[in-house]
């Protein structure tokens, strides 16, 4: 099935502060949509409220035409929708691999006999291999996850969610506190999965050349409310968004690189 998720009137206050404020988007598959806007303006809190960390004060988040805004998390990873995990929720002792290919195996489920399962075993860690290569860091294949320096970590995380296949890829500043000889490894996988007619991706992001680089689509949050959402050469262009990055003289838009 084709997987479809809509956001209408989302709303969350905290206390007076209302976080996200009536936010309605429909993302499409095989586009990648970055949500832009300064710090606090709602960014991570969308992401939340769509994973389900959080749940709305008012409003809907649809997938296929459900209303999950009340699923638990758990369930909405069930339903395909995926968000990188935090390290600390792995098992820090097995090997970077062992994490990888458990995840690929708790895709698979448990349904197959055991001696199916057994044969199974070799091709399980073919595809978690597969998905260190993709992230390049098949030579950290065999140390513990806790040994691995912060730059690899975050390659690690989305690893993880490769093998876990979800229709919805979201995706929070993936390459925060990488090395610039790191962040490829990254932005080529993501490039990759946003090629796919059948997933959603979703990325929040600061640095403009990632944005770039990236973007089918862009939509700017600010205070909470959406106050763009378009194309990215339109929206960049837009004069709210170049007076939000900018103040009120805004310049050239290079300068929002
Ligand atoms: N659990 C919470 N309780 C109270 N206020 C919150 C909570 N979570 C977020 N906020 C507030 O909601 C607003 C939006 O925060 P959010 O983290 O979503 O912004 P952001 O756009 O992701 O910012 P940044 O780019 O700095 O990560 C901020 O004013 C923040 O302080």
């Amino acid at each position: 099935m084709t997987v479809s998720l809509s956001l209408s009137d989302l709303t969350i206050r905290f206390g007076g502060h209302v976080a996200v404020d009536a936010v309605s988007a429909t993302f499409r598959p095989g586009e990648l949509t970055v949500i832009v806007g300064p710090n606090g303006a709602g960014k991570t809190t969308c992401f939340n409220l769509v994973s389900g960390q959080l749940k709305p004060t008012s409003g809907q988040v649809m997938l296929d035409g459900r209303d999950i805004s009340n699923w638990s998390p758990a369930a909405r990873a069930r339903a395909g929708i995926g968000r990188a995990f935090q390290l600390t929720s792995l098992f820090p002792d097995l090997s970077v691999l062992e994490n990888v290919r458990l995840a690929v195996q708790a895709r698979e489920g448990q349904g197959a006999s055991l001696w199916r399962r057994a044969r199974a075993l070799t091709a399980l860690r073919d595809e978690a291999l597969q998905h260190l290569a993709d992230v390049r860091l098949t030579d950290m294949a065999q140390l513990p996850v806790s040994a691995l320096p912060h730059g690899d970590q975050r390659k690690l995380e989305v690893a993880l969610l490769a093998a876990m296949r979800p229709r919805v890829f979201m995706f929070d500043e993936p390459t925060a506190g990488m090395s610039v000889d790191e962040a490829p490894a990254i932005l080529d996988l993501i490039a990759r999965i946003k090629g796919d007619p059948d997933r959603i991706v979703l990325l929040v992001e600061h640095k403009m050349d990632v944005v770039r680089a990236l973007a089918d689509r862009i939509i700017v949050l600010h205070n909470g409310a959406l106050v763009a959402d378009g194309p990215p050469d339109e929206v960049m262009a837009l004069p709210v968004v170049r007076e939000i990055y900018l103040g009120a003289d805004a310049a050239a838009p290079e300068a929002m690189a």
